[in-house]
């Protein structure tokens, strides 16, 4: 299976629709690819909060339209990262979408660990409920976004959904960058699962972006690890060293369920 993580520098000289206009050819270009993944809120910038209103957009907005036909003129399932959503009801998400190889959408992922603390993203933004999955033909993919990966538990729980391949775009920040990879290769080694994590570039709102870019096998091999700039990163990954891995370690069987929970 062959994967393009597209780590789109996301700078604010930029104009948004420019980006999406060139976000849909760099998609385009990566026909023969099976899956290719961007990165989180690469329209307005992860960091850019105060752009999420006037940006956001209802789930079959200008970035689904856009996506969609990337993906189906590519003939590649596309992990579009995310956008900032308006439900009808007015709040707002940071959701990501997913596109089969002829342009429908595959599934939607409403990230439920939102990032801030008291500002940001945090306030801003209503959390996502459910845990997405989403059956692609050669592997079942586990979404999550950013900051969810330090919640292991959620990453159990897409286990638990079948997951064998976890697609993570990000906006992550460069003073973080050694958890960005630490957390990867974790996610991985701890759940025996392919990482495909896809991070921004550029500087927005004064925030540095990591990049590194980074694909962990079940064994927490780094298999393609991006630099710091606008890149596309190509990985060729089997998918069925997943279920060997975790035949021949079968470490996931010993689960301790429930330890999550205070006990009496
Ligand atoms: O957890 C971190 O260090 C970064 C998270 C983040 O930037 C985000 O979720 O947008």
């Amino acid at each position: 299976m062959r994967a393009s993580l597209l780590q789109v520098a996301v700078n604010e000289d930029e104009p948004v629709e420019s980006r999406r206009r060139r976000v849909a050819a760099l998609v385009r270009d990566q026909a023969g690819a099976d899956l290719v993944v961007l990165p989180e809120l690469w329209t307005t910038g992860a960091f850019a909060y105060e752009g999420f209103g006037a940006e956001a957009e209802p789930l079959q907005g200008p970035t689904y339209e856009a996506m969609a036909k990337a993906a189906s003129e590519a003939g590649v399932w596309l992990h579009a990262g995310s956008v900032p959503e308006r439900d009808p009801d007015g709040t707002l998400y940071n959701t990501s979408l997913v596109f089969s190889s002829s342009g429908e959408l595959a599934a939607s992922y409403r990230k439920i660990h939102r990032f801030g603390f008291d500002k940001g993203e945090a306030v801003l933004m209503g959390a996502g409920e459910e845990l997405v999955t989403v059956r692609l033909p050669d592997t079942v993919v586990g979404v999550a976004t950013c900051y969810d990966l330090r919640f292991p538990e959620l990453f159990r729980g897409l286990v638990d959904a079948g997951a064998e391949t976890f697609v993570v775009p990000a906006g992550w920040p460069e003073r973080r960058r050694a958890h960005w990879t630490l957390l990867a290769r974790a996610r991985a080694v701890e759940n025996q699962a392919f990482v495909l994590a896809c991070g921004t570039a550029g500087t927005h709102a004064g925030v540095p972006q990591a990049g590194h870019s980074v694909v962990v096998d079940p064994w927490g091999e780094v298999l393609a690890e991006a630099g710091p700039g606008e890149e596309i990163l190509t990985v060729d990954f089997d998918p069925a060293t997943v279920a060997g891995t975790r035949d021949r370690f079968p470490a996931l069987k010993d689960r301790v369920l429930g330890l999550d929970r205070p006990r009496r």
